[in-house]
C-alpha cells in the first residue's frame, strides 16, 4: 500500500457540509456522485496530494447511516490506491485479515473498490480502490 487515495469523512448532508470544506477551508470541489450499492451520496474534494471523499447516506440500510447513528460525523475510511485489487484481496486473506468484500465492488467512478474489516486492523475501516481509468486521474 504505497499511496492514499481517499479519505472518507462521514457527514449528513453534503449540502451542510461544503460551505467549511470549500469556503472555510478553500479545499475544491471536484465531483459529487450517487454510489447506489454503497447506499451514499459523495462529494470529491481535491486536498492535493490526496482527495476527501464526504460520504452521505441515501437510505436507513447504508453503512454510514449506521456509522452516524452510533458515533457521529467524523472520519470514517482510508482508501488505498491498488493496482491489482483482487491479487491484495487474495494476499491480505493469506496473511489473515478479515475481508468485508472477498470479490471487488463498484465504487465511485467504477473503480473497483473493497473493505477491510475494522475488526483486522486495529479499529480503522481501510479500503482497497483500483481505478478504472489510468493511474492518478481525479475521480
Ligand atoms: C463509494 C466508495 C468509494 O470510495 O468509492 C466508498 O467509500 S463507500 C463507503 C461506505 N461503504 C462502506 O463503509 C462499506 C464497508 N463497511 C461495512 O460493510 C460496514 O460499515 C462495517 C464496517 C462492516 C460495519 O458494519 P456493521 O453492520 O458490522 O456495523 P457495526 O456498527 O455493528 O460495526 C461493527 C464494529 O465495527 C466498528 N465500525 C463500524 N464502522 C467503522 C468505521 N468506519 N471505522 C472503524 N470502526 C467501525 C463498530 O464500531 C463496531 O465495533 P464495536 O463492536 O467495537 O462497537
Ligand atoms: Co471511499
Amino acid at each position: 500500500m504505497k499511496k492514499v487515495d481517499h479519505i472518507g469523512v462521514a457527514v449528513r448532508s453534503i449540502e451542510e457540509a461544503l460551505p467549511f470544506y470549500e469556503g472555510v477551508l478553500g479545499i475544491p470541489l471536484l465531483k459529487v456522485e450517487e454510489v447506489a450499492n454503497q447506499g451514499v451520496k459523495v462529494a470529491f474534494l481535491d486536498a492535493g496530494n490526496l482527495k476527501i471523499e464526504l460520504l452521505e447516506p441515501i437510505s436507513d440500510q447504508s453503512p454510514v447511516s449506521g456509522f452516524i447513528e452510533k458515533r457521529g460525523e467524523g472520519l470514517h475510511h482510508i482508501a488505498f490506491s491498488v493496482e491489482t485489487i483482487e491479487e491484495r484481496i487474495q494476499e491480505l486473506k493469506e496473511k489473515g485479515v478479515r475481508m468485508i468484500d472477498d470479490k471487488p465492488k463498484t465504487g465511485a467512478g467504477g473503480a473497483s473498490v473493497a473493505f477491510l474489516h475494522p475488526k483486522s486492523s486495529m479499529g480503522v475501516l481501510y479500503e482497497l480502490c483500483e481505478k478504472k481509468a489510468s493511474k492518478g486521474e481525479t475521480p
